[in-house]
């Protein structure tokens, strides 16, 4: 670009901060003002209405000056709010007002229009002209979708369509120019280049400068129910569902709030990775969920729950030593998540309406008030034709009155008696105030008795008599027996009738069950072991992750699904991970929301994951093909071009992947002699890793144990600064991470350790993907170590693809 052209890019860059500052000069004042003008409503709120309840008129009064005082308040908080978020915008717009501009002439028009994009829009003082356009805006969509030519954008009145004549991007720094591209092909490689070849940071930044129209087409759709996007590792999958999240709020701002967004995330410290996006771009996080956390919700009360993480480590460290066992938890975990046992679950809760429910007594001091049986027979006296759970909800009531009559009947037990002589005094005291509020009544009506004999002339056959004493202790009575019903009353109330655990259990109990309710040919190996377990486990008041979700699907099935209908858009991260009855269940649960599901099957490290795409993706059938759109990703952006050239060649599925061309170093592989040679060797590196610059440093190893290992030796060996992740770790921290590899889905490094790649650890082909998935999160540089013989995957890769080094 010529300096004439700079120049007035400089000078326009300037009148547009000049406007800025100035208008936050005007904002602040008035933002200051609205605020207090709220705080003086709330304060003097009471001062200013009448209250007046002594007549009709009076009390009206007031509850319009309530009224009033209330509008006045919302008015003003929502100017505040308002006020605000435009101040906000402008201090934000202040350091880098605008990332782009197109000049595009409409059609039939004779002007050409500069349109410059920022994070927000910005229009002049007279209101009339957009000195930046917000990237949202349907304009700014050329920006991402078209080189210069012929370009057109979707309003909601119809195409626009003209010519782009130029498009060109800024990089800004506080309020500087410092540097210009025009660029012709996609957005600016050479930007994109800049913002790639930058470090690693401990939390995901926006990408709303270099969004590629490949990506655009993901954040801008909104027709699908189901937005299904399978891309691979580094493809911005998951950057484009946080920009499609300020996406969609912009786009829905009079409806859409950010709590009516629900993000799954792999891990709870993934939520905190990604949690700044949204905030940068001027908007609230959505809620940030694991599917973790909803199990828990609804089933830790019952059981004992194993989590995703420990049925990983399960599978990758128990193989060798119960060989039987362990293939019939793996075919178990397998078949669980299967669309076929789904199917088994949705059959056996319709065989359950006409036989098997199973019950458990109502139990009270030491009997049965109501048993299991009649309780079953009452169940199944019911209308065939009535659902489940609306028959659980009938059998509730019925449940609750016959508690009523039988309560009252107990009144006269002798425990009662018994219960009496350990009453405390607040028992006696509450009573007694009781009896005293009575008596008054009492009197009242004896005096009204009276006076209705005088006038009738005529007395009464029952005279009435206050028998204090009596009185007392029926109402003590009362009193004792409510509490010893009320626990009974309540674990009613909460359907503990239900025997649900027996009931799951009885699937994998007995063979005649079982065998009607799914096609034998799904029928997995080693089924009895695998029956064996479950009871086992299910004995012992614990269950499986593989047994959660059928468990809780059958349970809402049964007893009825606590819906949220407030929730407008679900979105999935990893969603390779989760298996068809999770989707199931959570299509159930927020009935309302659309999905948007992001994942990656090259890094499906789980057995129950699910295909997303493909004709047999089940997850197709979710909603239906007319309802779903499916989307692909294969331009990876994280690692350099030689990384992922070795990681595409790790995997036949990843051939597709189309590095982004960005150069770095080969990876490294080090052949170390022994353990204690690889922690000196790897505290080398961390060293001079750093002096290049690069901070954050994952070293990944294949197991929770190994980690903690690794942590060990190297904080043994004098490296202090190296953090240690568990899963139970909330916040992703700069700096050195030792981490298992399935922690690290998700998140990225400067640089990666692969701890131990030799054949001891990953060996099995259903470790392929594992070991693909650790190599991926590196971004410049890959190293990797192995005191043996090499993983088989790097020992059949091309020898050109790496480094190697005897260490
Ligand atoms: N259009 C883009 N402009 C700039 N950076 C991008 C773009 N798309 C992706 N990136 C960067 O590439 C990296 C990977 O992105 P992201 O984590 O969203 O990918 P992903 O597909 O979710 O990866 P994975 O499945 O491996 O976890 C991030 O650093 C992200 O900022």
């Amino acid at each position: 670009m010529n300096t004439k052209e700079w120049n007035l890019e400089q000078e326009r860059l300037n009148q547009v901060v000049r406007e800025l500052e100035a208008r936050i000069i005007e904002l602040e004042p008035e933002v200051t003002g609205l605020h207090d003008q709220v705080t003086g409503i709330r304060r003097r709120f009471w001062e200013e209405v009448t209250v007046n309840t002594n007549t009709h008129e009076d009390f009206e009064e007031t509850f319009y000056s309530i009224r009033q005082q209330e509008a006045l308040l919302s008015e003003r908080e929502r100017s505040h709010k308002l006020r605000l978020q435009q101040l906000r915008n402008m201090k934000r717009l202040l350091k880098s007002p605008y990332f782009g501009r197109i000049d595009f002439k409409e059609k039939g028009m004779s002007v050409t229009e500069k349109v410059y994009i920022g994070v927000s829009s910005f229009v002049d003082s007279e209101g009339m002209d957009f000195l930046v356009y917000d990237w949202r805006t349907p304009i700014a969509s050329m920006y991402y979708d078209y080189e210069p030519g012929a370009a057109s954008y979707d309003t909601p009145s119809g195409q626009i369509a003209g010519m782009m004549t130029l498009k060109r991007q800024y990089q800004i720094r506080q309020g500087e120019l410092c540097n210009v591209f025009d660029t012709s092909l996609t957005i600016g490689d050479e930007l994109l280049q800049q913002v790639l070849g930058q470090g690693a940071d401990h939390q995901m930044r926006s990408i709303v400068a270099t969004i590629q129209k490949e990506q655009n087409a993901i954040i801008r759709n909104d027709t699908s129910r189901l937005l299904i996007v399978q891309g691979a590792a580094g493809s911005g999958k998951t950057s484009a569902a946080l920009q499609r999240v300020a996406y969609l709020l912009y786009k829905h701002r009079e409806r859409l709030t950010a709590d009516q967004v629900v993000l799954f995330s792999p891990n709870p410290m993934f939520n905190s990775y990604v949690s700044t996006v949204l905030p940068e771009l001027g908007e609230e996080n959505m809620q940030q969920v694991t599917f973790q956390e909803y199990l828990d919700y609804s089933l830790s009360d019952t059981f004992h729950l194993e989590d995703p993480f420990d049925q990983m480590e399960y599978v990758l460290t128990a193989q060798r030593s119960h060989e039987e066992e362990y293939a019939a938890r793996l075919s178990g975990i397998k078949y669980k998540a299967s669309e076929g046992f789904l199917n088994v679950i949705q059959n056996y809760a319709n065989w359950l309406t006409h036989e098997g429910m199973k019950f458990r007594a109502i139990r009270f001091r030491g009997r049965d008030l109501i048993s299991a049986e009649q309780i079953e027979s009452k169940f199944y006296s019911y209308d065939a034709s009535i659902r489940l759970a609306n028959r659980i909800a009938l059998l509730k009531e019925w449940l609750l009155s016959e508690l009523r009559i039988l309560e009252k009947k107990e009144l006269e037990a002798s425990w009662v008696r018994d219960e009496l002589d350990y009453l405390d005094q607040d028992a006696y005291a509450e009573v007694y105030r009781e009896l005293h509020n009575e008596r008054a009544v009492f009197d009242f009506a004896e005096q009204y008795e009276e006076v209705r004999e005088r006038l009738n002339n005529r007395r009464r056959a029952d005279e009435g008599d206050f028998d204090f004493a009596d009185r007392e202790e029926e109402l003590l009575r009362v009193m004792v027996v409510k509490e010893n019903f009320s626990p009974v009353k309540q674990s009613v109330k909460r359907l503990s009738f239900i025997d649900l655990a027996q009931i799951y259990s009885n699937l994998f109990e007995e063979e005649r069950v079982f065998g009607q309710m799914g096609d034998q040919a799904d029928m997995p190996s080693l089924w009895p072991q695998i029956c064996q377990q479950t009871r086992d486990k299910l004995g012992q008041l614990e269950l499986f992750y593989e047994d959660a979700t059928p468990y809780l699907f059958l349970k809402e099935l049964i007893e009825g699904v606590r819906t949220n209908t407030q929730v407008r858009h679900v979105f999935v991260d990893e969603g390779q991970d989760y298996s068809m009855f999770q989707y199931e269940y959570l299509k159930k649960m927020f009935p309302r929301a659309r999905m948007t599901i992001l994942g990656d099957f090259s890094q499906a490290i789980y057995t129950q994951a699910t295909e997303l795409h493909g004709v047999d993706s089940p997850l197709i059938r979710l909603y239906g093909e007319a309802d779903t759109s499916v989307f692909h990703l294969v331009r990876s952006y994280r690692s350099t071009r030689e990384i992922v050239e070795f990681t595409k060649a790790l995997l036949p599925e990843a051939k597709e992947v189309i590095p982004f061309n960005r150069s770095g170093r080969k990876p490294d592989l080090y052949r170390i002699e022994n353990g204690e040679n690889r922690i000196i060797r790897i505290a080398e590196h961390l060293t001079s890793l750093r002096e290049e610059g690069l901070t954050s440093i994952g070293i990944i190893t294949k197991t929770a144990a190994e980690s903690k290992e690794a942590f060990e030796l190297l904080t043994a060996s004098g490296c202090q600064d190296v953090k240690l992740v568990t899963k139970g770790t909330l916040t992703f921290e700069a700096g050195v991470s030792i981490i298992p590899v399935y922690l690290a889905k998700g998140v990225e490094f400067d640089a990666v350790l692969i701890y131990d790649a030799s054949a001891d650890s990953y060996q099995q082909e259903s470790e392929r993907k594992l070991f693909y998935t650790a190599c991926t999160r590196a971004m410049h540089r890959l190293l990797l170590y192995s005191t043996g013989e090499w993983t088989p995957f790097v020992q059949s890769l091309n020898a050109d693809l790496f480094v190697m080094t005897q260490a």
